[in-house]
């Protein structure tokens, strides 16, 4: 096979300054390996790194799109900043430890969820240092398709990064690199022969794909759920093609059966507040339940228990509104701890869930980070009661088996003046990881509560469209 000079001439050149040794070494996990690398070195030699960089440049990356270039931590990051000051594009930098003041990001540099990034690698082996990198930036919703590496060993880790969907282009194979070596007498076929047979002897172990919520479809989750509600509403989301959940704060019986004639088949689940409707009866609940059947929509009441478990029990099945016998879920505050979650098991075995409260949409609320990962914690305890979270942001939690509701949304940002904040549906889905979207006011307050109902259903739909094809520009 005829190389490229330039890719022969660097070739000799990592030989010559030991970037790449052969011989019998031992690695950090005790492996013996006739063949070694350390590309390290390269940051002392200028005209190695000029080299690199341009056939990076001309070899792997011609045919590629991106917005930016994100080296993977360490060898990477000096030829990852050459990378970008040769084509203009931004250069991102993953933390290898998330920081735990300021920020705490774990990607620096500016960036957009939706925009593309291209990892930039010196070595791969097993795939997983790159594919690190990758879930970070994918955290943040930057889409990650491709990687540029200097050498792969041939060891597995193209394929756990294809399984991964990371497509690498190489400037060297292992295979490529020894042909080269060997054709200019560098070194010789025995050693060929122990480098090829060692490859064969240690392929590194397959890396399972990890299902990410955001991009799985939500008839997919509904097989992943635990939760009998959690199954229901992703299966009705993904039947009526909506994952608008209509907040219907109003306080008339009569406006709140009304507006559900209307808009009920648009809707996957209604959210109510029991408490804020002045001729609450028990009429009512059976009239909400039959629409919530002819429509097929769940019924949620925003109740927000926060108690001691005995009393929260009382709360969910006894009282004025027996929340425990109709709603098929409602919200709750971890504050209190477990017993909360005790309270509100099933009455009577039949399917109810809980959406725990991990984030709040209003301005200046007090729930910190550590109350939300903690809140995750517990509702990971109970995963049979637990249909979701309320919350705000993408990474409050992974399982796709369960649902992330958000409230504050309307069409533009905003905020009220009481201190709600609003969030676009673009805003929500691609960046936040909004799976149901809660919409009142912009309903219930507009003019045409129908027209303004259908709009969000529309809208809500193409953003999760655009979230699970995962081609987010
Ligand atoms: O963090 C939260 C939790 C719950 N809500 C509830 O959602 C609706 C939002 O109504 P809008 O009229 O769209 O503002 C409302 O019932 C809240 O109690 C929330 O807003 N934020």
């Amino acid at each position: 096979m005829a190389y490229d000079s330039k890719l022969v001439e660097l070739a000799i050149k990592l030989f010559s300054i030991d970037a790449v040794k052969f011989g019998e070494f031992t690695t950090k996990s005790g492996i013996k390996t006739p063949v070694y690398f350390d590309l390290r070195v390269i940051v002392s030699y200028p005209d190695v790194m000029e080299s690199i960089s341009n056939l990076l440049l001309d070899v792997t990356m011609k045919d590629l799109k991106y917005d930016h270039v994100c080296g993977v931590p360490y060898t990477a990051l000096p030829i990852a900043t050459i990378l970008s000051v040769l084509t203009k594009k931004s250069m991102l930098m993953r933390r290898k430890e998330t920081k735990a003041y300021g920020t705490k990001k774990s990607i620096e540099g500016h960036y957009k969820a939706g925009q593309t990034c291209l990892i930039v690698e010196d070595v791969v082996t097993s795939g997983s240092s790159v594919l690190e990198t990758v879930r970070d930036l994918r955290k943040e919703g930057l889409l990650v398709t491709d990687t540029v590496i200097i050498l792969d060993r041939e060891q597995g880790g193209s394929k756990n990064l294809d399984s991964n969907e990371v497509q690498v282009k190489s400037l060297f194979t292992m295979s490529s690199l020894i042909d080269i070596l060997v054709k200019n007498g560098k070194i010789t076929e025995e050693t060929v022969i122990k480098v090829k047979n060692y490859l064969k002897e240690t392929q590194a172990p397959v890396i399972e794909k990890p299902l990410n919520r955001i991009l799985l479809p939500y008839e997919k989750r509904a097989e992943l759920a635990k939760n009998g509600i959690a199954k229901q509403l992703f299966t009705i989301m993904a039947t009526k093609k909506t994952n608008l959940c209509l907040s219907v704060d109003l306080t008339s019986t009569t406006k709140i059966l009304d507006l559900l004639e209307q808009v009920g088949e648009h809707v996957c689940l209604v959210k109510t507040h029991a408490d804020i409707i002045e001729d609450y009866t028990d009429d009512f609940i059976k009239r909400i339940k039959q629409l919530a059947d002819r429509f097929n929509f769940l019924l949620l009441e925003d109740r927000k228990y926060a108690d001691i478990g005995h009393t929260v029990s009382l709360q969910y099945t006894k009282g004025l509104y027996k929340v425990g016998d109709w709603a098929d879920c409602v919200t709750a505050h971890s504050l209190p701890g477990e017993g909360i979650l005790k309270a509100l098991n099933a009455p009577n075995g039949c399917d109810r869930g809980v959406f725990l409260l991990a984030e709040m949409s209003s301005e200046g609320n007090l729930i910190t980070p550590d109350y939300k990962e903690a809140t995750v914690v517990m509702a990971s305890k109970y995963p049979e009661l637990i249909t979701g979270f309320v919350c705000q942001n993408i990474d409050t939690f992974k399982d796709p088996g369960l649902i992330q509701l958000t409230p504050g949304v309307q069409l533009e940002s905003s905020k009220d003046d009481l201190g709600q904040v609003y969030n676009t549906p673009e805003k929500v889905i691609l960046e936040k990881g909004a799976d149901v979207i809660v919409v009142g006011r912009g309903i219930v307050a507009a003019k045409s509560p129908v027209t303004q109902a259908v709009l969000y259903k529309d809208t809500l739909w193409k953003c999760y469209l655009k979230r699970v094809s995962g081609k987010l520009e």
